[in-house]
């Protein structure tokens, strides 16, 4: 697996904190930046991630911000990506295997490395059940996804 990772500056030392685990478990990790702790704007960030894994060479991506919410917010609005901010274990797993979630969102002023570790193995030990209503509900999103295009393109 190929995993795109990224960070803005509040980020940054958890991002780095995490590296050895991708090794660990042989995950071929890209970081996408930021590259210290020198303030960047996470929506920058999240959109070169995103677009990583949009383009089809990354299966996920992993992005860490302050709290999660900023990138999971940023990332959302990207074509193809479902993001979360997983800050328990249940939802680290749970967003891939019901929602098809392919970027996850963690906060370092919220958790710290020893949780950030698990659930990032959570996450990417997490595949996608192809049950009917989760296939079906997965297709929702994306005609939510359509729709609002569509809207924007009208000038609604
Ligand atoms: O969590 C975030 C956005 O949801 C950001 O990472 C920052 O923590 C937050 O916006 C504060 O930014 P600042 O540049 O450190 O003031």
């Amino acid at each position: 697996m190929k995993i795109a990772l990224g960070s803005d500056h509040c980020g940054y030392e958890l991002k780095v904190a995490l590296k050895p685990l991708f090794a660990k478990l042989g995950v071929e990790v890209t970081d996408f930046g930021c590259h210290s702790v020198e303030p960047v704007d996470f929506p920058d960030v999240a959109r070169t991630v995103c677009n990583a894994v949009r383009g089809g060479e990354f299966q996920r991506g992993i992005m860490v911000c302050g709290t999660g919410v900023g990138a999971a917010i940023a990332a959302n609005k990207v074509p193809g990506i479902r993001a979360s901010v997983c800050h328990d274990i249940h939802s680290a797993h749970q967003c891939v295997e019901h929602d098809d979630v392919n970027i996850m969102c963690l906060g370092a002023q919220i958790i710290g490395p020893w949780l950030a570790e698990d659930l990032v193995r959570s996450f990417l030990q997490a595949e996608f059940r192809t049950d009917e209503h989760f296939r079906r509900r997965v297709n929702k999103l994306h005609s939510l996804e359509l729709e609002g295009a569509r809207e924007l393109l009208n000038g609604k």
